[in-house]
């Protein structure tokens, strides 16, 4: 049996060995909040606790709090589990040795021969989604509307059901899909993602299914579908709304049957996928408009997750440039000063996370420092703030030309041109890549994000 540290003196070993049959990291904690035991596990993620302290309390040791988190102003799920006598989850922000992280936290209540409430098991499970170790795929946020979302996506992600994201561009909507596929049993296979947008009848379903030799003209090989490279793993559909109706049959054939025919094929096929989807259009209003296939909608919307805009959480907002800084800083240290970061959350980002990136990414390229001011900011923020003619073409772009830096090539001004339409449309790529007359897939690959 593996090493139980228990802390206390040897009061309810039994108890505190039932630590170890969890497999997740998991301590003991009495009813006025003190830690009486830790499992492997959990001294594996968060550390060993300080053995000089003689009463380590629960919200001293996960949040650094003196007193517990309902004082705090954050729920205590110790205390839910008190009221209700049953078994408690909530999504916290824990101190960690590798900073903060968010902990799907679950107390499950203990009681005697006579029923009383003697203490608690608390399981610990820190959602990957939300840690340091892989930056491009990291969530960063605390806001109670980022909390709520990432509970979601704890309580979603071990089941095989079907969730559909729903939220503005830019919002973090693959970065969800991402952390459901993650935290699922799926986790070891592939995601394999199909962006619905800007897709001919054709490609789509040539990308999906896969085609077989001479399928069509220029069809000169066998080419394998996404749906087959996601068999045991998560197929994530994004933009989803942007479907044609006539594919939307094909597409509730294969989640209702997981069934499918390659392009030129009669050969039915079958793959096991966990669906995710994602959109930034009102789907319902869709189905009432007849664009969308009520019951197509009904079997991509078994659990809807809303990935809140940015500016529904200014809080969040310094703590993800501090990442977005570190991560495009390549070793050098960039930050922002108290009224740069001011002057951002003045700012309402239409295009959410992937515009505040760019304004990042633009300021650093203006300052002449590693410290981004305030007015380096607003520097970067202008292009973000297009004034547009009648003819709907960006009237800033006149004077746009005299700020333009000698060295700006081609392709840098084509992508300060396609930044100010997507602003413009806030953060329509739809709308963009009309306006600029290209598909959204050029679009994506001029921007190449
Ligand atoms: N919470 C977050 N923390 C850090 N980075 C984030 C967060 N949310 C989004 N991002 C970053 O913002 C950018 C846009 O995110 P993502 O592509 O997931 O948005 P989206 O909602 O899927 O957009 P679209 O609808 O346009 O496809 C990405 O670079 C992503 O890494």
């Amino acid at each position: 049996m593996a090493a139980m540290n228990l802390i206390a003196r040897d009061t309810h070993p039994t108890v505190a060995r039932m630590l170890d049959s969890y497999d997740s990291p998991a301590i003991l904690v009495s009813r006025d909040y003190e830690i009486l035991a830790t499992n492997d596990l959990y001294r594996d993620k968060f550390g060993e606790l300080d053995q000089s302290d003689e009463h380590p309390r629960c919200y001293a040791v996960s949040h650094g709090y003196d007193r517990p988190c309902d004082e705090a102003g954050e729920t205590c799920p110790l205390r839910a589990a008190t009221a209700s006598g049953n078994r408690e989850r909530v999504l916290h922000i824990h101190q960690t040795p590798r900073g903060e992280e968010h902990v799907d936290v679950e107390m499950l209540p203990v009681f005697d021969e006579a029923g009383e409430l003697e203490f608690f098991i608390e399981l610990l499970r820190p959602l990957r989604t939300g840690s340091a170790r892989e930056p491009e795929l990291a969530m960063t946020g605390s806001s109670p509307a980022f909390n709520e979302m990432m509970g979601l996506i704890a309580r979603v992600a071990p089941s095989d059901v079907a969730v559909l994201l729903s939220g503005e561009s830019g919002a973090g909507k693959e970065l969800a899909a991402h952390g459901i596929h993650r935290h699922s049993r799926r986790a070891k296979r592939h995601m394999v993602t199909l962006e619905c947008a800007g897709l001919t009848e054709t490609l789509f379903e040539s990308e999906l299914f896969g085609h077989v030799r001479g399928a069509f003209t220029g069809a000169n090989f066998h080419k394998p579908g996404l749906v087959e490279a996601a068999n045991g793993g998560t197929l994530f559909l994004d933009e989803i709304g942007d479907v044609p109706l006539s594919l939307q049959v094909k597409l509730l054939r294969l989640i209702e049957t997981g069934t499918y025919r390659q392009v030129g094929s009669t050969e039915v096929r079958h793959s096991d996928f966990r669906l995710v989807c994602a959109t930034h259009k009102n789907l319902g209003q869709l189905v009432e408009q007849g664009l969308f296939r009520e019951d197509l909608y009904y079997r991509i919307n078994v659990f809807p997750i809303r990935v809140p805009p940015l500016r529904e959480r200014p809080e969040d907002l310094q703590g993800i440039a501090r990442r977005v800084l570190e991560e495009l800083g390549e070793g050098r240290h960039h930050h922002l000063t108290q009224s740069a970061a001011d002057r951002l959350r003045e700012y309402r980002f239409p295009g959410n996370v992937r515009e505040l990136r760019n304004i990042l990414a633009r300021a650093m390229l203006l300052a002449n420092t590693n410290v981004l001011d305030r007015d380096v900011i607003e520097r970067a923020l202008t292009p973000s703030r297009p004034q547009f003619d009648r003819a709907g073409r960006p009237a800033e772009a006149a004077s746009a030309v005299d700020a333009i830096p000698e060295d700006l090539s081609l392709r840098g001004a084509e992508q300060r041109y396609l930044l100010w339409l997507l602003d413009h449309f806030g953060g329509s790529k739809t709308q963009a890549a009309q306006a600029a007359g290209i598909s959204v897939r050029s679009l994506y690959r001029k921007l190449a994000w």
